[in-house]
């Protein structure tokens, strides 16, 4: 069915729709438990305040814009919450003591989809810790993070972190912007020899990527100058707070869609999940009147969670026949069925997808294989 709806957008029907909304209030139940209260903004806004609150963000290029009959001016669809949130911390709750723990969830917009990541219309679910970045904030923000993955059924995270602006840091004023750019590019791509033409010293970086605790030793090897001594204990810290609940792995140089995340970053795995299913990191909020301010928070991707089956659950239905009273329904509704009633004397179980039928006055199985949906 195609050209029902433009490319990279999708519906999501039963029993899907009802997962995600099961996976969310998951997420955000957790997050709940460790103090993150939501917020919720708007889908658009004004172009120009969405890609000016967060430092280093590199202006709205994956949003979609489009210019506002009522204001004037040119609005854009959030690609992204974090600087909504941002948006919200610095300004209306800009006087909220610190820090801030808010959570949100909602649809996001591409304006362009890739090979990754064939979605353009998708669903942000996320949490951010406004006014630090420490590694105390970051553990707390890793540990709601797995544990948010964990309550909705997802097995086998792996997390990956890495270290965002490593580069400028250890370029010092070394190397031009243009030789910065290149390299950065040509880490990136994790080209050896493009990167030994520009800079060897940052061969040992590519090299080092791989399981956390040998990255972490080969990056302390070839750290002669200590640069990377409190980043590296940083990282180490938070990695002891969830060792053995996900995979750990280090790939210091990874830098595709941490355009915004400062010292600290991480990407978010699960087996048999194609793809990333969370993202996040350690940011600068821009005030308005230039002050700077510091937070740490993760965002999920409900899409590729929910295609692979995951927090589905099982159907289970209960048809009650056609004439059924009112108030037996009631009843089974408050022991926690799912009623499903017969609004005429033909309709049948299989046609509503039961898996059971009130018979007698109790809910009975219906046998295999018609229960399937
Ligand atoms: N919103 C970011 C992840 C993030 C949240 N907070 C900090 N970083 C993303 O989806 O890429």
């Amino acid at each position: 069915m195609s050209g029902l709806l433009p490319e990279g957008f999708h519906d999501r029907l039963p029993p899907a729709a009802d997962a995600a909304t099961r996976l969310e209030s998951h997420v955000l139940g957790v997050a709940r438990g460790y103090g993150y209260e939501q917020v919720d903004p708007p889908l658009a806004e004004f172009a120009d305040e969405l890609s000016a609150r967060l430092k280093a963000a590199g202006g709205l290029r994956d949003a979609v814009r489009f210019v506002d009959p009522v204001s004037q001016r040119t609005l854009a669809i959030r690609p992204d919450l974090t600087a909504q949130i941002g948006r919200i911390a610095a300004t209306r709750m800009g006087h909220h003591p610190r820090p801030v723990r808010l959570s949100y969830a909602g649809p996001v917009m591409k304006l362009a989809a890739s090979e990754l990541d064939p979605l353009r219309a998708t669903r942000q679910i996320g949490a951010e810790l406004i006014g630090l970045d420490t590694v105390a904030a970051a553990t707390e923000v890793v540990r709601v993070a797995i544990e948010a993955l964990r309550a909705t059924g997802v097995e086998g995270i792996a997390l990956d972190f890495t270290l965002p602006d490593l580069v400028d840091c250890l370029a010092g004023d070394s190397l031009t912007p243009a030789q910065l750019a290149t390299l950065r590019d040509r880490l990136d791509a994790k080209d050896a020899a493009g990167v030994a033409a520009i800079a060897p010293r940052y061969l040992p970086l590519i090299e080092a990527a791989g399981p956390f605790d040998a990255a972490i030793e080969r990056l302390r090897a070839s750290d002669a100058g200590k640069a990377l001594a409190t980043r590296l204990d940083g990282l180490v810290e938070i990695a002891a707070s969830i060792r053995g609940q996900a995979a750990l792995t280090l790939d210091p140089t990874e830098r595709h869609g941490f355009e915004y995340q400062s010292w600290l970053g991480f990407s978010l795995f699960a087996k048999g999940v194609r793809g990333e299913i969370g993202r996040g990191g350690t940011y600068t909020i821009l005030h308005g009147n230039g002050r700077e301010e510091a937070a740490v928070g993760f965002s999920l991707y409900a899409d590729p969670i929910l295609d692979a089956g995951i927090g589905a659950g099982a159907r289970r239905r209960l048809f009650l026949p056609f004439g059924t009273p009112a108030g037996i329904g009631a009843k089974l509704r408050e022991e926690g069925w799912v009623t499903v009633a017969a609004l005429e004397a033909d309709d049948t179980p299989e046609a509503q997808l039961c898996t059971h039928v009130l018979r007698d006055g109790a809910p009975q199985t219906i046998q295999a294989g018609l229960a399937a949906n």
